[in-house]
């Protein structure tokens, strides 16, 4: 048989789409209510984190349009929450107005909530759907399901190549290998993340902002620098528009902390063996941190390290129709000595951004967690 989704859970995955920049590190939902005779009454989306969920929305939207709930179906692109958080339970607020069921795409993977909410509907005779949606849904919040279920975020790595796969010259030039078209389509993909990290070398190099300001969002994405031996210029661009800045590094030069703080910064001690940063427990820092999409703009060396160690999920490339020879790659990590050692990737889509090819692939089965 097939099981057709209904039409009013696409509306409600549009509205979810719409909280793309807004809701982080709130999960991205989308909540639409319809009457008994089948009008849709109200529509809503997740606010910015402390600000009310999809489904409040949805119902002081209905109310402010004079609708009465009582009897509605709410379709909704996550489960209803249970619990107290900077908000109150949305279960209730559902209750509360007389929805008598609720068709929702799939349970919230955060163990406060983890079934309960729809043990709760169930509970106050709300008849519960769930399943329309659900791949939709679980995709468009692929960060926030990372940080739940494996307490790290979701890594992206994205690149700007030639078409040989040169991402700098030897000499550090890197400014611009995309075309604009491209480069503002990456800022869209910075604006979804809840942060954006980058290497020393790169900080070094081109003293990059690695903020949005290509695509309208209302939020900054926090800024991440892998950071060994604070070389960190206090002056530098990232440190510039009082965004959140965390600095990982393996030094304990006190005196460089203490300046790197003054001007805003966060500097988190997590050295490895080699005396640089460990790159794994960063990551489980980050998660704690509440970090969902971690977009990586870095070089080849840091990228080279996250490859080696199995910490990248996807890679966002953007490739230039020019060969550009010998230079900086997209990832430093082998030699390798047998191909099959190779990160094995599986294309998700490939398009033309103005002259240049836009790329996403994910690292075979990392998004089956
Ligand atoms: N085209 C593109 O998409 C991009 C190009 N670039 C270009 O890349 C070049 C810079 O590349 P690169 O020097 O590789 O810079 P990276 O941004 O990769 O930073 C590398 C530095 O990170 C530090 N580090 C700390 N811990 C680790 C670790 N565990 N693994 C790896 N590195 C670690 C190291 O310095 P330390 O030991 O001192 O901490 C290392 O030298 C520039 O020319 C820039 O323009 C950069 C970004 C994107
Ligand atoms: N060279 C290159 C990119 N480089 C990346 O952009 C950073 C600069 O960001 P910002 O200071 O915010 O403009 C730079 O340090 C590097 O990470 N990006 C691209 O889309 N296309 C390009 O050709």
């Amino acid at each position: 048989m097939i099981h057709k989704a209904p039409p009013h859970i696409h509306q409600a995955l549009g509205l979810a789409t719409q909280a793309l920049f807004v809701s982080n590190p709130n999960p991205r939902v989308g909540c639409v209510l319809v009457s008994p005779s089948g009008e849709v009454i109200g529509q809503g989306f997740t606010q910015r984190a402390g600000g009310p969920h999809a489904e409040v929305v949805a119902l002081r939207d209905a109310s402010g349009k004079g609708f009465d709930t009582s009897g509605a179906t709410a379709y909704v692109t996550l489960e209803p929450c249970s619990h107290h958080g900077r908000t109150g339970p949305c279960c209730d607020a559902l209750i509360q107005a007389g929805v008598a069921k609720v068709v929702a795409s799939l349970a919230d993977p955060n163990p406060l909530v983890g079934g309960r909410g729809f043990d709760r509907l169930r509970a106050a005779g709300v008849e519960v759907v769930v399943g329309p949606g659900a791949e939709e849904s679980r995709e468009l919040n692929i960060g926030f399901f990372s940080r739940m279920i494996r307490g790290t975020p979701w890594v992206r790595l994205k690149v700007a190549s030639s078409l040989d796969g040169t991402t700098a010259l030897n000499n550090g030039a890197s400014q611009w290998i995309t075309s604009r078209a491209a480069r503002a389509d990456g800022h869209a993909w910075r604006a979804r993340a809840c942060a954006v990290l980058t290497g020393i070398g790169t900080v070094l190099d081109d003293n990059p902002r690695l903020d949005v300001r290509e695509v309208p969002t209302p939020r900054q994405p926090h800024v991440v620098v892998v950071d060994s031996q604070l070389q960190l210029p206090t002056d530098t661009n990232l440190l510039m528009n009082g965004r959140d800045c965390y600095v990982y590094t393996a030094s304990e030069n006190e005196t460089k902390k203490a300046a790197l703080q003054a001007c805003g910064a966060t500097v988190i001690h997590l050295p490895n063996a080699n005396g640089k940063v460990d790159l794994s427990a960063m990551l489980q820092d980050l998660g704690q941190r509440g970090i969902n999409e971690l977009h990586v703009e870095a070089g080849h060396k840091l990228n080279g390290s996250l490859v080696r160690e199995g910490l990248v999920d996807e890679l966002l490339l953007y490739l230039a129709p020019r060969l550009l020879g010998a230079g900086r790659g997209i990832a430093d990590f082998g030699p390798l000595t047998a191909l099959a050692d190779g990160l094995a990737l599986e294309f998700k889509s490939v398009e033309t951004l103005g002259a240049d090819l836009r790329v996403v692939a994910r690292v075979q089965g990392r998004d089956s967690f």
